[in-house]
Parts: structure tokens; C-alpha cells; sequence
């Protein structure tokens, strides 16, 4: 028989659990009832299964960064709109053009979701920033890039090219495979060096390749823990050793920062102490110094913004010029339509293209963008802090994360003739007048979308053309008549599993021939 105090104690346990088990319950009820407009709209929308408590984390636990395209593809092709609960958090995973407009138009919308806080690892600027903060810098930027600004750039530009040319020298008529990516990204770092921080690094010049390779290691570090949610918790990512590792390889970039910032500072310091009185071009770090020197902005925000400034104008865009290369490379009819466009529109005596004539090659603009529509940033990823309106009949609830699909959008048989094909003639004049607003945004629109689009696009056409006078591409790798269910990995942005490598030859043209050799 049991005795009297062994009944008591296990009806009190059974009295506590009853109480513990009625407050979670009351707590669930409570949350589900605040939330009732969040449950009521992920239940309005298709997704898959969800399983009670843990929603469908089952989808994140199979990403990894080398399989995260092919798993989003896969999900996308089954739920073009769909919900789906990530522990507690509801995400709207959507390619639907409606919803694009809506929340990239939005200047409540502007949140970004806490992903992003992992890319603090390489400095907290402008890309990971939300509310006042974000604004106050997105003040500071937005003048770097004003039609005046931008067009102060072409001797930059030249003078950079010059070197990229002649370091290709060394792999032309080899026959062998060289991967662009790494000559590409130390000419673009050394292009936003010199036009954004102005200052002149010349990191091709010191074969400074260690600062490109550490951040494309750090970046997919980054994108690696995004999608695993073990790796999440600062504690645990310290004490496996990932902070430190992460810290390492962002290092030398990050003093590479600091010495521009303090360059610069000098350099604005002798021009006061000469007394010269001329107003200088206002460069991106122009405006941060006037920050930092009226107090709005620290000297380590400064170089904080530097970082960011300094990733996400050069590994975009040598991403996108190696993608042209390559595409180039396996595409020869492509290639000879681009080069009998410089012949005939450009003056070649001066044995380089301008930047005026550069921005006429409209057939090279086309390829450039077709390379965007395939190629571009895959997705991003909003938190509502306000209902978002997207027609009379969806109103998306506060509350939601949204991520906005790119890859779908650009690839949706409404806006475009041939998706799964190259065709640059996607962005033929006629087709570009016919094609519904907001179908092609590989820099989005609106409030938060890419303060850096006219300049990437001119720098990556003055880097394709000048190269292209001087060598031809070509590859043993056949173009996929598919690029949609191609392999690829993603770092920012789409790169081809099988790396950036192109077979480089000097180009034998009347007139040109000894163009290399001049300028080497
Ligand atoms: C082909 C080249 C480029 C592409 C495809 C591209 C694309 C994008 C996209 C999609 C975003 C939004 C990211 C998000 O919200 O998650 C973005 C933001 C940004 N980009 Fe670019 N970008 C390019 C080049 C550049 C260049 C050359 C610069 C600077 C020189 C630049 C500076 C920035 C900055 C500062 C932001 C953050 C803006 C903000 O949060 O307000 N980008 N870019």
C-alpha cells in the first residue's frame, strides 16, 4: 500500500504538470490569438506539409550551400507563393510579381529579416542596417553616385583596365583553362578602391589575390550559416572556432579599409593646409569624412561602411563581368556580334574604348543584362513591420518574412520569350517597351534597391569591351541550352559549379594587332 506523504507528492507532481502544461497552453492560445491575422493568411496560401512545433524546418535541414539553388528551385517549381513556418517564424517564399512591387515600393517595408545579421561578420554597415540607422547612411551614399560623380571615373577605369590587360598576357595562347574570377574581382576592387574611397591600391598591381579568395571563403561561411540553424548561436559558432576562422580571413580587408579611410583623412588634411579652396568631387568617402568629421558618424563606422561599400561593389560586379567572359567564351556568335559592335561604333585609333563610347554599345548593354536576368542576387529577404497592401484582396499581415525570389521572377514564362535560354534579345528595345514593370530587378526598386546599379553597369561594360579589344574567349564547356536547371553555387550571387575558366588568345585583328603590345 502506498503511504499517505507518497500520494500527496505524487498528486502534487501531477497538480504542477497540469499547471505547467495549462500555462503553455494558455501562452500558445494567447500567441495564436495576437497572431490570429498571421495564422489566418499562412493558412490562405499553399506550402507544404507542416508538422506541429516545428513547422517545416524540415526544408531548411536539408540546405546546405552547395544544394541551396537546387533545393529553393525544386520548391519554387512545386509553391511559386507559398508559406512556410520556420520554428516559430512565418515566411512567405514567393516569385509573384504583385508582391514585388508591393513590398519593394514600400518605405515602411524596408526591414531586412535577421539573416542578414551574419554578415556582420564582415562589418556592420549600410547592407545589414534597418530603420534610422539605415537611413541616415543611406543619405551619405545616395550622392556617391550622381550622374557627375559617375562620369569623373573613365581615368580610373582606363588606367586599371590597362593593368587587367596586361596580367592576362601571361594565359593568353597557353590553350590552357584559366578561371577569370580572381583577375576580375583584383581589377573591380582596385576600380572601387580608386572611385568610391579615392584612393589608388593597385591590389592587381601587388597581386594582392589573398584578399579576393579569403572573401569569397568568408562569404560562403556566411551563406552556410544562414541556412543551418546549429550553426546559428554566436556562443556556439565562437566556441566551434567559426568566429575566429571568419575573423582571420576578413583581417587584411578590413585593414585594407582602415588605410584608405586614414589616406584619405591625410590626404583631405593637406589639401585644407595648402589652402586650397576648390570643392572636390563628392566620392563616396568624401561624404563619410564630412560625417565623421561633423560627429554624425564614428571613425570606425566609417570604416565599417568602407567594408561593405568596398564587397559590394567589387565581387558583384567581377562576378558578372567573369559570368559575360565565360558566357562569351561558349557562346562565339555572341562574342563576334559584341566585337563587330565596338568596330563599328567605336573610334579605335585612341586604341581604347571611352567611357562615351562605351555607354553606346547597346547590343554589349543587352548581354549584360541578359547576364543579369540569369545570373543575378537569387534572393532577399524583408520583415513586415507593417501590413503590406499588395492588391484589393491580399493584404500580407505585419509580421511576416517575405522572401522575394528573383531567380523566379526572371525566369517566369509571362515576361520572358525564351527563360531558360541566353537571349539578349530579351532586352531589345521592342521587348524592353513591352515588358511589364518590375519583371527584370537585378538591383530591385525602390527605397532599398542598389545605390550602385548605373555604376556597375559602366563598369562592367568598360571592363568587357576593353578586354575584348585585345583578346578572344573561348571554352571547351558547351553553353547549356538550360541555364535554369544548371549547377550553381551562391555567393551574393549565382556562380557555375564548374568555376569561371575561359581559354584566353590575343586577338589578331587589322589595326589591333599590336594593341596589346603597345599598351603592355
Ligand atoms: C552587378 C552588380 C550589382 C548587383 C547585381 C547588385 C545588386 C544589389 C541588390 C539586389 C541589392 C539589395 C540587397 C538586399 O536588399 O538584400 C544591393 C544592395 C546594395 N548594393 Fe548593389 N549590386 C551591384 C553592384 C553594386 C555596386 C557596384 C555598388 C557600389 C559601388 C553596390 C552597392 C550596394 C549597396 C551599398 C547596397 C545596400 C543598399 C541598402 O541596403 O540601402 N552594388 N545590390
Amino acid at each position: 500500500m502506498q503511504s499517505y506523504s507518497t500520494i500527496v507528492s505524487s498528486n502534487m507532481t501531477a497538480i504542477l504538470l497540469a499547471v505547467v502544461l495549462s500555462v503553455l497552453l494558455i501562452t500558445y492560445l494567447i500567441q495564436r490569438w495576437r497572431n490570429r491575422k498571421i495564422h489566418k493568411f499562412m493558412a490562405s496560401v499553399p506550402g507544404p506539409v507542416s508538422i506541429p512545433l516545428f513547422g517545416n524546418a524540415y526544408f531548411v535541414l536539408k540546405i546546405n550551400s552547395d544544394n541551396l539553388y537546387d533545393v529553393l528551385r525544386e520548391q519554387m517549381d512545386k509553391y511559386p507563393n507559398a508559406g512556410y513556418w520556420l520554428g516559430k517564424d512565418p515566411w512567405l517564399i514567393t516569385g509573384d510579381i504583385k508582391i514585388f512591387n508591393a513590398l519593394l515600393s514600400s518605405n515602411q517595408n524596408t526591414t531586412k529579416t535577421e539573416a542578414y545579421h551574419f554578415f556582420k561578420s564582415h562589418g556592420m554597415g549600410i547592407f545589414c542596417l534597418n530603420g534610422e540607422s539605415w537611413r541616415q547612411i543611406r543619405k551619405i551614399v545616395n550622392p556617391s553616385f550622381r550622374t557627375n560623380v559617375l562620369a569623373s571615373f573613365g581615368d580610373s577605369f582606363s588606367y586599371h583596365t590597362k593593368t587587367f590587360v596586361e596580367r592576362l598576357e601571361k594565359h593568353s595562347g597557353s590553350g590552357c583553362d584559366v578561371d577569370l574570377f580572381v583577375p576580375v574581382h583584383l581589377c573591380t576592387i582596385d576600380f572601387i578602391c580608386e572611385n568610391m574611397m579615392g584612393c589608388r591600391m593597385d591590389v592587381q598591381k601587388k597581386n594582392l589575390t589573398h584578399i579576393s579568395t579569403n572573401l569569397e571563403k568568408s562569404t560562403q561561411m556566411i551563406f552556410t550559416r544562414m541556412f543551418n540553424i546549429l550553426l546559428q548561436p554566436d556562443l556556439l559558432y565562437s566556441l566551434l572556432g567559426k568566429q575566429k576562422e571568419i575573423e582571420g580571413l576578413v583581417k587584411d580587408m578590413r585593414a585594407l579599409a582602415r588605410e584608405m579611410v586614414e589616406l584619405r583623412a591625410k590626404h583631405r588634411n593637406d589639401i585644407k593646409n595648402s589652402g586650397d579652396t576648390a570643392e572636390p568631387v563628392q566620392i563616396f568617402m568624401e561624404s563619410l569624412l564630412n560625417s565623421v568629421e561633423s560627429g554624425a558618424l564614428t571613425k570606425e563606422r566609417a570604416v565599417d561602411e568602407t567594408v561593405e561599400m568596398f564587397i559590394a561593389g567589387s565581387i558583384t560586379t567581377a562576378t558578372t563581368s567573369a559570368w559575360i567572359f565565360k558566357i562569351l567564351a561558349m557562346r562565339p556568335d555572341i562574342q563576334k556580334k559584341v566585337f563587330e559592335e565596338i568596330q563599328e561604333t567605336c573610334s579605335l585609333d585612341k586604341q581604347e574604348i571611352c567611357l562615351d563610347e562605351v555607354s553606346k554599345l547597346d547590343y554589349l548593354d543587352m548581354v549584360v543584362k541578359e547576364t543579369l536576368r540569369h545570373f543575378a542576387v537569387p534572393f532577399v529577404g524583408r520583415q513586415l513591420v507593417e501590413d503590406l497592401k499588395v492588391d484589393e484582396t491580399t493584404t500580407i499581415p505585419a509580421g511576416v518574412q517575405v522572401m522575394p525570389v528573383i531567380f523566379s521572377l526572371h525566369h517566369n514564362p509571362e515576361y520572358w520569350q525564351k527563360p531558360k535560354e541566353f537571349y539578349p534579345e530579351h532586352f531589345s528595345p521592342v521587348n524592353e517597351r513591352k515588358r511589364v514593370k518590375g519583371a527584370f530587378v537585378p538591383f530591385l526598386s525602390g527605397p532599398r534597391h542598389c545605390p550602385g546599379n548605373k555604376y556597375a553597369l559602366q563598369s562592367i561594360k568598360f571592363l568587357v569591351a576593353n578586354t575584348l579589344l585585345h583578346y578572344e574567349f573561348s571554352s571547351d564547356e558547351k553553353s547549356p541550352e538550360d541555364f535554369f536547371n544548371a549547377d550553381y553555387r551562391i555567393l551574393f550571387m549565382m556562380w557555375p559549379s564548374s568555376g569561371f575558366r575561359v581559354k584566353i588568345k590575343k586577338r589578331l585583328v587589322q589595326g589591333l594587332s599590336s594593341l596589346a603590345v603597345q599598351i603592355l
